[in-house]
């Protein structure tokens, strides 16, 4: 096979058992919602309270009951820049304990295809923009995620030698930055969107005229709608079938001051903006390039101004049970 991978259609049968592994997450609970409108009727979902992916006897327990046909690994453990840089130990060692757990309990019990999901920050730091698929392990890694992207970069050596050792399709994607419903909201855990989403909402409640952001704001990010994400995760589970992880974005970026201004019209919030250089700025850029995930049929199509009001709408009338 070439390693560009094959890109002919390949449908999913709608009535197999079908696990999406992290599934009251962002991005599983947006999967989970995509599968369901596209006709998949034999959903399987555990919360980590009945089922830690981290106990390897448990998954494989699991597994033999449930014997799912399909898998999609959202399963992770996931924060911002600040959690990825203050626990780098939790963000590797149980990374790589549920990816492995789920991956080999996949292998033994005859799981056909499988989504593995990485980040972009498996990506050397100044990688070349846009981002192609080939740089990964070119250059050394933004150190406050290094370890997080440690355990990804294992993730995808996993499925790729899945597919040379046993011969499965299985495949990895590595998304943006994503936002949307149902995101970590902590003011100290969350990633940047749903953290300035908080903020400036809660300013703009108290009538407060000064909030302070992190970093200088000068940084560069791709923002991608989680509904984007779920629907890029099928598209590729059903047409794309190669060794190297596809790129999941939109091609396009902003930086993060850019981004706190349309923020701040989303919400409705006019006050001052100061910023925090003591905060970490991490990676000065991280636009990915999309040419593989096009070649595979996909583009994402919700808009960056789109996406902030519909999710800050959703914030608000989920103010009393949004995670963080
Ligand atoms: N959010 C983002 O910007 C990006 C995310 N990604 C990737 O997408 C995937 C999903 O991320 P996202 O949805 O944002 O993360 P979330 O934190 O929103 O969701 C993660 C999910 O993983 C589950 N989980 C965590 N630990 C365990 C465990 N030990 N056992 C069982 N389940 C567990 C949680 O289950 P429960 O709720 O039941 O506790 C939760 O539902 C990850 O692989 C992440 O790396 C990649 C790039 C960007
Ligand atoms: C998806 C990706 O997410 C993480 O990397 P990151 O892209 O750096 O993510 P972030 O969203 O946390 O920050 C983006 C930028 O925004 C600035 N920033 C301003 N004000 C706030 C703020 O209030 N909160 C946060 N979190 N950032 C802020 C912040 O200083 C930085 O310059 C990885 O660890 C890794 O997990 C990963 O893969």
């Amino acid at each position: 096979m070439a390693e560009s991978g094959t890109f002919q259609p390949r449908p999913l049968d709608r009535s197999a058992p079908f696990y999406v592994a992290g599934h009251r997450g962002l991005v599983g609970s947006a999967i989970w919602r995509n599968l369901e409108a596209e006709g998949f009727t034999n959903l399987v979902g555990r919360a980590s309270s009945d089922l830690d992916l981290k106990d390897r006897d448990a998954v494989f327990s699991f597994f033999s009951l449930v014997q799912p046909r399909y898998v999609v690994l959202a399963a992770a453990k996931v924060g911002g820049i600040l959690a990825n840089n203050t626990y780098p130990v939790d963000f590797l060692s149980e990374n790589l304990r549920i990816q492995v757990n789920v991956l080999d309990a996949a292998r033994e019990f005859g799981v056909e295809r499988l989504l593995f999901l990485g980040s972009s920050c498996i990506y050397p730091k100044f990688a070349e923009q846009p981002i192609r698929e080939d740089s990964l392990l070119t250059g050394h890694l933004e150190p406050t995620n290094d370890a997080y992207a440690i355990a990804k970069i294992a993730g995808i050596m996993h499925i790729q030698a899945v597919r040379r050792q046993y011969g499965l399709p299985w495949i990895s994607a590595m998304p943006t930055n994503l936002y949307g419903p149902g995101d970590n909201f902590s003011p100290e855990g969350s990633h940047v969107l749903p953290a300035l989403i908080r903020r400036y909402d809660e300013a703009a409640r108290a009538g407060t005229q000064v909030v302070t952001n992190w970093g200088s704001g000068t940084p560069r990010r791709e923002f991608l709608h989680v509904d984007d994400m779920a629907a890029a995760c099928l598209h590729l589970m059903e047409h794309y079938d190669g060794p190297s992880q596809v790129n999941v974005g939109t091609g396009k970026d902003v930086t993060i001051r850019e981004l706190a201004s349309l923020v701040a019209d989303a919400v409705g919030y006019s006050g001052e903006i100061l910023w925090d250089t003591s905060k970490p700025d991490g990676t000065p850029r991280k636009l990915l390039d999309v040419s593989k995930l096009a070649e595979a049929g996909w583009s994402a199509s919700i808009g960056l101004e789109e996406g902030i009001k519909s999710t800050v709408a959703w914030y608000r009338d989920n103010l009393l049970s949004v995670r963080g």
